[in-house]
């Protein structure tokens, strides 16, 4: 690994507004601050992903509530988020360290036009030794196309500009068994070398009556997953100790650290993984299964047994084994309701079935991405 690092430190509003609500946590804001420079002294390229907007705004506004109507959390975000750029820019300047507000909306990523674009201005910042602080652009962000998270948010953007690590920064110093807060039982989680094992604690996460009750830790394991498929080290820890970034990189063991898988080289392939959001899910069979994981074939209708969600053709869909396990990404050939009536059957008869000759595959290999591609080096960039 090369000593020059790129990072995407995420802070949450729990970490930067302190124990009254909407109120800046400014001991803790500048302990980041100080952090990030120091980074950037050490030659590395540091990207900040900040939440914060929607709190700080509530605060700003008096509002004794986080509001319900989703004009009110735009609106609110809109007054937020200048009032957080601000306390930014006056500790940055303070440190001589020149900062950038970058918003992301989930349809930059989703257009590849859009996707390398956002790419080259990260990349461009970067160079100029500046810090881009992002966000969510709450204020325009339409609810079908929102990250949803800046856990999420922090995720792609740390795959889409080739990080190799991604900070979660939060209010407690790491992923436990159970919600340390209301189990005083709950045992720390150190590593997690695994993707299989993000996944069986997602999936713990979503039952019901579940130990990992708040969206905070589901989100930052989603987050993990994305990343960690996108070749980017994850860590978990306590955004009340900010240095542990440093310390961390020196190869401390700090807070909970998701192991990287390889990263797919190939440029195209880490926008289908990171940039684009599912819009359905297909179960195959144990032969499709095997196939695609170790034949590298593309999907034939012939192995799918069953799909969901209402997608059109050239949309990303998740690929399930019939256990439910993710195992792939890819842009599909056929809208659901035409896939509906191809279901199991062999390519040559789609043809008759549909009245019109579609394509032979339902998702190329091409468009084909597996959690744990490691290709060839393709040579570019994007
Ligand atoms: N298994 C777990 N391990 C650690 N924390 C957990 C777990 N389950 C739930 N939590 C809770 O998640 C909270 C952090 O999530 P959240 O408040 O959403 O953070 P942020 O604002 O930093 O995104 C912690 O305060 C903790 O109480
Ligand atoms: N974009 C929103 C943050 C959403 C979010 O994910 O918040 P958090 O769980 O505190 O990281 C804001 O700035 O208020």
């Amino acid at each position: 690994m090369s000593s020059v690092q790129t990072l995407v430190v995420k802070i949450g509003t729990s970490s930067l507004t302190g124990t009254s609500p909407g109120q800046f946590a400014l001991s803790t804001l500048a302990g980041l601050v100080e952090t990030l420079c120091t980074l950037r002294q050490q030659g590395h390229q540091v990207v900040l992903v900040s939440s914060g907007a929607v709190g700080i705004g509530c605060r700003r506004l008096n509002l004794a509530e986080r509001p319900k109507t989703l004009a009110m959390k735009q609106a609110v975000a809109a007054v937020g988020q200048g009032r957080l750029m601000r306390i930014y820019d006056d500790l940055f300047s303070a440190l001589n360290q020149p900062i950038a507000q970058v918003l992301l909306t989930r349809s930059d990523l989703a257009q590849r036009s859009r996707y390398v674009n956002s790419y080259r201005t990260f990349r461009q910042l970067l160079a100029m030794g500046i810090i881009p602080i992002v966000n969510e652009n709450d204020t325009v962000a339409v609810e079908e196309l929102k990250f949803g998270d800046n856990d999420t948010l922090s995720a792609l953007v740390a795959s889409l500009i080739g990080a190799q690590w991604l900070f979660l920064l939060t209010d407690v110093d790491r992923l436990y068994s159970a919600d340390p807060r209301s189990n005083p039982e709950a045992q720390p989680i150190i590593a997690i070398d695994r993707l299989a094992d993000i996944q069986a604690l997602k999936a713990v996460a979503g039952g019901q009556g579940s130990a990992w009750g708040t969206g905070g830790m589901l989100t930052k394991l989603e987050a993990a997953q994305i990343a960690t498929t996108a070749g980017v080290r994850t860590v978990i820890t306590d955004g009340r100790q900010p240095q542990n970034v440093i310390k961390a990189i020196a190869g401390e063991p700090i807070g909970t650290q998701f192991a990287p898988s390889p990263r797919p080289s190939r440029a195209r392939k880490r926008w289908i993984a990171a940039g684009l959001a599912p819009a359905g899910r297909l179960y195959l069979d144990q032969g499709a299964t095997q196939a695609i994981l170790q034949g590298g074939k593309s999907l034939l209708a012939a192995g799918i047994t069953r799909l969901e969600g209402d997608f059109e053709a050239q949309d990303a869909v998740l690929v399930c084994a019939a256990s439910g396990e993710d195992i792939a990404r890819g842009i599909i050939n056929y809208s659901a309701p035409d896939l509906s009536q191809i279901l199991g059957r062999r390519s040559e008869d789609i043809p008759a079935i549909l009245g019109y000759a579609g394509a032979d595959t339902v998702i190329h290999r091409d468009n084909l991405v597996i959690a744990t591609d490691a290709e060839a080096e393709d040579g570019s960039d994007l």
